[in-house]
């Protein structure tokens, strides 16, 4: 079956699988359908999208990759990306949502939760009535991640978590969170564990929502730990496996957001090649100028050529295979190609493009955030330089 889907590689962009043909279908329906028509109520008032979120869920779109008999999809993260990408073509937010709660939340408890942690923290989360979160940042460390001072000390048969992660994704909407804090700083990154954590819970609150650029319908705010108290139990994986396990889940979840900036980037393309239909000047469509269309061209080369890198990436996850280079190459060259993508079809707009009457200033704005959170754009070049000269070693 392996083998298989590889082969199916070969053939992809002619004939992906038909269970993922139908996932990307239905999505990119649903997208059309219900979210591209309010995506722009939703970031001009900051509304997290709930109601899509339940039907999503339903869709199986909230758990792609968890198997069905733990309510999910049981589809593998070849689906998840398009499934990703279509709703993000839709709502840029929206996209952002399905992304954290299945790679950030579900992910490390599907690779390193306990069968009794798998049915409590992932099962209520496949339906899309609950939302999970992760917090691994923290307002003194972003990029680097293994300086986390959040403190996790034991008392009896309960952890104490106190201090403050930053930047945390969903987290107003969220009913759990996965928290990585140390148990002993002098370990530095290998002092570090993954907990989780039930939201609401006493200890636990949460900062004012950040006022952002984009991706506005999803909540960001710092999440404060004051000796919030969780029991033993709710280690997630060994006691000080924390960095690797917040490590292996960006792996994946560069994947999502790669499929994010897709889908936002193909939005924006979508835009601004049916205004060159649309838009007449100096007595002709603009599509029929020159210059327009090298920059539709450049545009769809630049999706074209992310998508492929996305999709290889997710496919050798799917195969069992080292993807850590491939989703590094895949979140950053999807992440440029969507912030260039928004800022060219802003042009082609010219003053429509400036305007929220249109959604390509909203596309301009989501795309931005795609070359910043789950590592930036330096990272990912560290992170590909790294792989690529181990290749090299003499
Ligand atoms: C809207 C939003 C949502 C987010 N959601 C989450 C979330 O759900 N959970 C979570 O844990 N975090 C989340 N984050 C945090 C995000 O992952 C960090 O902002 C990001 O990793 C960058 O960290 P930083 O902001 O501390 O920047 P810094 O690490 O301070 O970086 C500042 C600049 O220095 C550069 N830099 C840093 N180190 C290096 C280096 N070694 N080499 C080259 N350049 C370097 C960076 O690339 C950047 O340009 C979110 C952030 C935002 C804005």
């Amino acid at each position: 079956e392996r083998r298989g889907r590889m082969m199916t590689f070969h053939l992809v962009y002619t004939e992906l699988p038909e269970m993922h043909q139908m996932m990307r279908q239905t999505c990119r329906d649903y997208a059309d359908r219900e979210l591209a028509p309010i995506a722009g109520k939703l970031d001009k008032e900051h509304l997290f999208p709930a109601k899509q979120v339940r039907e999503l869920g339903a869709m199986g779109v909230m758990a792609v990759e968890v198997p069905e008999e733990l309510g999910g999809a049981g589809m593998d993260y070849l689906a998840y990306s398009l499934a990703v990408e279509e709703i993000s073509r839709g709502c840029g937010s929206t996209g952002c949502v399905v992304s954290v709660n299945n790679s950030l939340y579900i992910g490390p408890i599907l690779k390193f939760g306990t069968q009794e942690q798998k049915a409590q923290w992932i099962t209520p989360f496949t339906t899309g009535e609950k939302v999970g979160c992760f917090a691994l940042s923290e307002p003194g460390n972003g990029s680097d991640a293994g300086a986390a001072s959040t403190l996790a000390r034991q008392e009896g048969e309960e952890w104490v978590l106190n201090g403050t992660k930053a930047w945390i994704s969903n987290c107003w909407d969220a009913s759990a969170t996965v928290v990585f804090a140390t148990t002993d700083k002098s370990l530095k990154h290998k002092g570090i564990s993954a907990f989780l954590v039930p939201m609401p819970h006493p200890g636990l609150s949460l900062g004012k929502k950040e006022d952002k650029l984009g991706i506005r319908a999803t909540s960001t705010a710092n999440l404060i730990l004051e000796d919030c108290r969780i029991p033993l139990g709710n280690m997630l994986g060994p006691r000080g496996s924390g960095f690797k396990i917040a490590m292996q889940t960006l792996d994946g979840g560069r994947i999502g957001i790669a499929s994010q900036a897709l889908g936002i980037a193909q939005a924006a393309l979508d835009c601004a090649a049916d205004y060159a239909h649309k838009r007449t000047a100096f007595g002709a469509p603009i599509g029929k100028l020159q210059a327009v269309q090298f920059k539709l061209a450049d545009m769809a080369v630049a999706i074209e050529s992310a998508r492929l890198l996305t999709w290889k990436a997710a496919m050798l996850k799917d195969t069992k295979k080292p993807f850590t280079k491939e989703a590094a190459m895949a979140k950053l060259s999807a992440s440029e190609a969507a912030t260039f993508c928004g800022h060219q079809s802003i042009q082609v707009l010219g003053g429509m493009g400036y305007v929220t009457d249109m959604p390509a200033e909203r596309h301009y704005r989501d795309a931005r955030i795609t070359e910043i959170y789950e590592g930036t754009s330096e990272i990912q070049r560290l992170v590909i330089a790294g792989q690529l000269l181990k290749e090299y070693v003499p």
